[in-house]
């Protein structure tokens, strides 16, 4: 899967979590994701709640440590990088995140947080002062400058979240993951933070893997959707949301998904949907690979 039209790889990736003292629980949030993500896109993971879209885009910017699996950035492998080895990658790899009042801290004023890049990589700055890089990014993400000089509660969501961007581009990245950066946000503001966010990769190439269940938002957003179901990518194209050839993806676009204790069952093995696929059949007693059908790859044994 190496390829040089790739910003960030992550190859046969899984996360598993282990809970409880007397009997042990084991949920596999993420189980065996092959993912790409081609320099200068925006890919959308896409998926219920719980489905471990969250979990994916930590793992591949290594907040988590993946149970197995491999990532690979601009062509080298960060898997078992150390703390110190990672900083270059660290200031290329950023995360918008889905409650921008928990990105700052609530003692400094705005532009403090703002500027902790230039605090902590003095060095990726050169000869720019301090206000010419705040100047800079308040200009790249229309924030006023008088909001800066404010605490972060001062501040609506939806400059909290211009706030968290101005921040996130300061050190120029490569890979940027937006974690449903406006589900929090009233429904005024969020086209301007989606437009914000795709005027920034316009002008500055950045990939964007952008994390939603918002299926209308996922449609006009990416350039391809990655559906995510039980920590597997069942589905994955640029007309996915339009043309769904999995049962799921089918289900998902269509509201049509059954109730959830219809299809709670857990299989060890086997495509994770049977118990509610209206085509399951013996076959799908195995589980099923990501198959590439021309633009399309897809996780089942009868597509549509
Ligand atoms: N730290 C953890 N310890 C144990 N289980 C966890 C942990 N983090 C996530 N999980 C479990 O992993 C699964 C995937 O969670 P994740 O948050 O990645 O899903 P998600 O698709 O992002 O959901 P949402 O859209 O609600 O944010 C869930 O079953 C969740 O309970």
């Amino acid at each position: 899967m190496s390829d040089a039209s790739s910003v960030i790889i992550g190859i046969g990736l899984k996360k598993l979590y282990e809970s409880g003292i007397v009997s042990r629980k084991r949920t596999y949030a993420v189980n065996g994701v092959d993912i790409a993500i081609r320099h200068g896109e925006t890919y959308v993971l896409v998926g219920e709640s719980g489905s471990g879209k969250t979990t994916l885009g930590r793992v591949l910017l290594l907040l988590i440590q993946p149970t197995d699996g491999e990532i690979i950035c601009n062509g080298v492998n960060i898997t078992h990088k150390t703390h110190y080895e990672m900083i270059p990658f660290r200031k290329k790899m950023q995360i918008i995140p889905q409650h921008p009042e928990d990105a700052f801290n609530p003692r400094w004023k705005v532009s403090r947080s703002i500027l902790e890049p230039y605090y902590l990589h003095p060095e990726s700055f050169h000869l720019q002062s301090k206000t010419e890089l705040l100047t800079g990014l308040l200009q790249q993400t229309g924030l006023d400058p008088e909001y800066v000089n404010r605490y972060p509660h001062q501040l609506s969501g939806g400059e909290l979240q211009r706030a968290a961007i101005a921040r996130v581009i300061a050190l120029k990245p490569e890979f940027i993951i937006c974690d449903e950066p406006t589900s929090m946000l009233d429904v005024s503001v969020q086209a301007s933070i989606v437009h914000l966010l795709k005027d920034i990769q316009k002008k500055t190439g950045v990939s964007l893997l952008f994390i939603t269940h918002d299926i209308q938002l996922a449609r006009v957003v990416g350039d391809r959707v990655g559906v995510m179901y039980k920590g597997q990518i069942v589905e994955e194209g640029s007309d996915t949301l339009t043309n769904p050839l999995h049962p799921y993806t089918h289900a998902l676009t269509t509201n049509s998904l059954p109730g959830e204790k219809s299809y709670e069952a857990r299989y060890e093995s086997g495509c994770t949907w049977r118990s509610v696929c209206p085509k399951a059949d013996d076959i799908c007693h195995t589980m099923p690979g990501l198959q590439t059908c021309g633009p399309v790859k897809i996780r089942c044994h009868h597509p549509t």
